[in-house]
């Protein structure tokens, strides 16, 4: 990847910026011009005031023989009129253009985040991913739209008052240098490796408390129920210790720095030019000119400090886009997952693991070794075992969350890395415990599996999945928002509505993940229910359905079992036949039969 990313990285954040305005990018050149030329257009009154004072002091003391005074004020007025219109032409066009970028930004990285290989968003938070996406974008808007323009401006007049101080004087001129090459020194200091690297570590950490924030606000009901502190959740209070050292770092030392400068540098003006000029005066022979030099280089001097602050604190946001664009080019280079060149069309509806074997990214234990099962068409089968044995794991390959290390997956006789993304999706529906449902209507939530559903249409996925007993307690039926006041359910009723959803896409293979392992006797009768009326599919035609089972009561009924433990297939076969085997199947049954029985004893005694 990196390989690939050298020559980009080499480019200047700003150029790789302005990629994303794509055509808007003309519109960028054009306001930074038109910022330039509206500062050297500023220019203009400044040289009306010098050359009021140059008359009056020609014609001193008979202040009235001065007669284009008046003139001289109307051109002042005027160029700065002309110089703040340009300004604001200039600012327009950038804004355009920023705007454009940032938006391209946040789509493009958005885009890329939706083929991105399921799993990414696993070792990815999404409270860093969301950072990346809207705040990276967020801050190169200001650098784009007002800080590139400013500084095309500032180089101007500071291009130009380099030129106008040889122009008259040039001791004078050479006196008024000094300090500005002064200030350029510290500048390139500042804007050198070492502030680059405060500004990564600066940014690197606002994106660790973004990520630790999202993980502590969703961890609060854990923190509440075992009565612990703030401080308890150590890796966001250490995050926010860290980030509050670096921000008075920065404060102090790189914004205090600034300001010290431009102080510097005004005062330094002053300091250099004023015993120049004493120390020149009493050779002037025209000591008249040699004072309206003076005054010339006293006025244009003042205007330096205020280009160079703006150009410094352009290093500033320099930065932190540098930084912005390089963490949406990092996710811009996040795995996406690759779509066959000649994508292979399903033949049937039938799931295979062929000699499957995965494991995790950064770990040595396989978390698959060998894997190999089938659930023909129309058939049901179950995957159980022990906690960790590898059952998400194995229907996570099937959507190509990930993909295999060795082996094969095939869905309707097709592996899947040969099938075409979309195709995938549409032939399988995924109902997995990470599933959740949007702040939306319930409505909304199950037409998102098929945004055409009609009303009816949803309603019927509805009652099949055994929800019409949560949509009469809801306040406006389908039509209620999940989470607004009254509309909050159950482990099991989230299930049944995400059953409804899998029942509307009516794909005919259903790979999913049982969301609860305990489940009210009410409850459970009607997941099951629901269960059935999914695998039965429309017209007659059965689905095939690949579950991860928690409850043993649900697998009973499948055509076939599986048993993965350790990663390995245990054994396989019916339910009566893994009994009848006595391995580690019926060992896990007769601890289920003995829960259930405990459960009974204890109901009666209550
Ligand atoms: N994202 C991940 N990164 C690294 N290892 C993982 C990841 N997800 C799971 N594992 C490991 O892979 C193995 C199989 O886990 P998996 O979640 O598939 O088991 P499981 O049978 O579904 O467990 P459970 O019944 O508890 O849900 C375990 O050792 C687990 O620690």
């Amino acid at each position: 990847m990196d390989k690939k990313e050298e020559p980009s990285r080499r480019r200047s954040a700003v150029s790789r910026l302005l990629d994303f305005a794509g055509p808007r990018k003309a519109l960028t050149y054009l306001g930074c011009t038109l910022s330039a030329i509206s500062m050297v257009v500023g220019f203009g009154p400044y040289v009306c005031i010098w050359l009021v004072a140059r008359d009056l002091i020609a014609v001193a003391p008979n202040w009235s023989t001065a007669t284009s005074i008046a003139v001289y004020g109307w051109w002042a007025l005027g160029l700065s009129v002309a110089s703040i219109l340009l300004y604001f032409a200039g600012l327009m066009c950038t804004h355009l253009a920023a705007f454009r970028c940032a938006a391209n930004m946040r789509k493009r990285a958005t885009e890329h985040l939706m083929h991105t290989s399921l799993g990414y968003f696993d070792t990815h938070a999404s409270g860093a991913l969301r950072r990346v996406v809207d705040g990276c974008a967020a801050e190169t808007e200001g650098m784009l739209a007002h800080k590139l323009p400013d500084t095309a401006g500032s180089v101007a007049m500071i291009v130009g008052m380099l030129v106008l101080f040889f122009v008259f004087d040039w001791r004078l001129g050479l006196a008024c240098l000094v300090p500005v090459i002064l200030s350029l020194i510290c500048m390139f200091y500042m804007m050198g490796g070492r502030g680059m690297e405060f500004m990564t570590k600066y940014m690197e950490s606002l994106v660790k408390m973004n990520k630790t924030g999202t993980e502590y606000v969703r961890g609060i009901p854990v923190v509440k129920v075992f009565q612990q502190t703030v401080h308890s959740f150590k890796a966001f209070h250490d995050a926010i210790e860290e980030f509050t050292r670096l921000a008075q770092d920065y404060a102090v030392r790189w914004c205090r720095t600034p300001q010290s400068l431009s102080l510097t540098i005004i005062n330094g003006v002053a300091l250099f030019l004023v015993p120049v000029a004493i120390l020149l005066a009493p050779g002037e022979g025209d000591f008249g000119a040699f004072l309206a030099n003076f005054a010339f280089y006293a006025i244009f001097s003042a205007v330096i400090p205020t280009a160079m602050t703006r150009v410094m604190f352009m290093s500033d946001a320099l930065q932190s886009a540098t930084d912005a664009v390089n963490r949406v080019e990092e996710v811009l280079a996040a795995p996406m997952i690759k779509a066959p060149a000649a994508p292979k069309e399903p033949v049937d509806n039938s799931i295979v693991f062929d000699d499957v074997s995965f494991t995790y990214e950064g770990v040595n234990e396989r978390a698959l070794s060998h894997v190999s099962f089938s659930v023909p068409a129309g058939s049901t089968v179950a995957l159980v075992g022990p906690s960790g044995g590898g059952k998400t794991t194995a229907t996570s390959l099937v959507p190509r969350f990930w993909d295999v290390c060795a082996g094969r997956v095939l869905v309707g006789g097709v592996d899947v890395r040969s099938m075409d993304p979309h195709r995938l999706m549409e032939h399988v529906a995924f109902v997995f415990q990470a599933n959740h449902l949007f702040k939306q209507s319930v409505l909304e939530n199950v037409r998102a599996a098929r945004p055409d559903a009609t009303r009816e249409e949803v309603a019927r996925a509805l009652s099949a999945a055994q929800c019409d007993d949560i949509i009469e307690k809801l306040p406006d039926g389908v039509d209620t928002v999940y989470g607004a006041a009254g509309a909050h359910f159950s482990g099991g009723e989230v299930q049944r509505l995400m059953l409804a959803r899998a029942i509307m896409k009516d794909a005919p293979i259903v790979v999913l993940d049982e969301a609860t392992a305990f489940a009210d006797p009410e409850n459970e009768a009607k997941i099951q229910k629901a269960f059935s009326e999914l695998a039965s599919g429309r017209s007659g035609e059965k689905r095939t359905v690949l579950m991860v089972a928690h409850r043993l009561s649900t697998v009973r009924k499948a055509d076939k079992i599986v048993v993965l433990d350790a990663g390995r297939v245990a054994e396989q076969g019916t339910h009566d036949e893994l009994l009848a085997a006595g391995g580690l199947y019926a060992r896990m049954w007769a601890d289920y039969e003995r829960a259930v029985s405990w459960k009974i004893t204890s109901e009666e005694v209550a």
